[in-house]
């Protein structure tokens, strides 16, 4: 594989201290993306670039490619040709929920945060804040199973950022939420905007593509 087509990030060193860290400054570069599976092209040359504090919103039709777009850029698919550069820490917010049914909501704030370093008390504390900007309080004992759709989703944004990541991957995220949490949701984008962080987020709702910097049409590939 020639030096260009590898896909490259740069990956922290491990947080050392418990105590909570200054958000990160990310940015994210998308070269050329090209992506099959089997005979299917599902990308073609997908380039685009979110410097830091910017928002990117990825629309188009269904089955074009956004969801694949975003593990190509969390590491998890392999692209065929083309490059991503992820400058700062990532944290992807997947459309399918990687949360244990049997465990509560703080068991995975203490979980996810231990990636960091974080003591539960710290993880609770941290994941609390971004629960309370969702307008969501965390219950202590209830298990996630018993949590309500749009509750789990919010657990899933909330454990995203428990990374305190510069880049900022979202699939679909606000599935589920309320109105008010919805709109909740598009102010935590501007804050983490203002933050510095990059931010990407793949939607279908056409009409909130004022609330975001830059549009990627996948149906065009072009970045408006
Ligand atoms: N692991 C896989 N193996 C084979 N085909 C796949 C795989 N993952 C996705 N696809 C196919 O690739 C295409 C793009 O899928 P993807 O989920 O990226 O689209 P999408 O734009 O996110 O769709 P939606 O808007 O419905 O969420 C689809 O035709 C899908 O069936």
């Amino acid at each position: 594989m020639a030096a260009d087509d590898a896909v490259s990030r740069s990956v922290p060193a491990p947080a050392s201290s418990p105590t909570i860290a200054s958000p990160q400054v990310g940015g994210l570069e998308v070269r050329s993306v090209t992506k099959s599976y089997g005979r299917r092209r599902v990308l073609t040359d997908v380039s685009f670039h979110v410097p830091a504090g910017r928002s990117l919103a990825v629309v188009g039709a269904n089955g074009c490619g956004k969801s694949t777009l975003l593990k190509i850029c969390a590491g998890l698919v392999s692209p065929d040709r083309g490059t991503v550069r992820v400058h700062g820490r990532l944290g992807y917010c997947p459309q399918e929920m990687g949360l244990d049914g049997f465990l509560t909501s703080e068991d995975h704030l203490a979980w996810f945060g231990r990636g960091r370093g974080l003591s539960r008390r710290a993880a609770v504390a941290e994941g609390s804040r971004v629960a309370a900007a969702l307008d969501w309080s965390i219950p202590r004992r209830q298990q996630v199973r018993h949590l309500s759709g749009g509750t789990r989703q919010k657990l899933n944004v909330t454990t995203t950022m428990l990374s305190d990541p510069g880049v900022v991957l979202l699939d679909e995220p606000y599935q589920g939420f309320d109105h008010g949490s919805y709109l909740d949701f598009w102010g935590l984008v501007d804050q983490w905007c203002d933050e510095g962080r990059a931010v990407v987020v793949v939607t279908h709702l056409l009409h909130e593509l004022n609330r975001v910097h830059d549009v990627l049409d996948l149906s065009r590939t072009e970045v408006d």
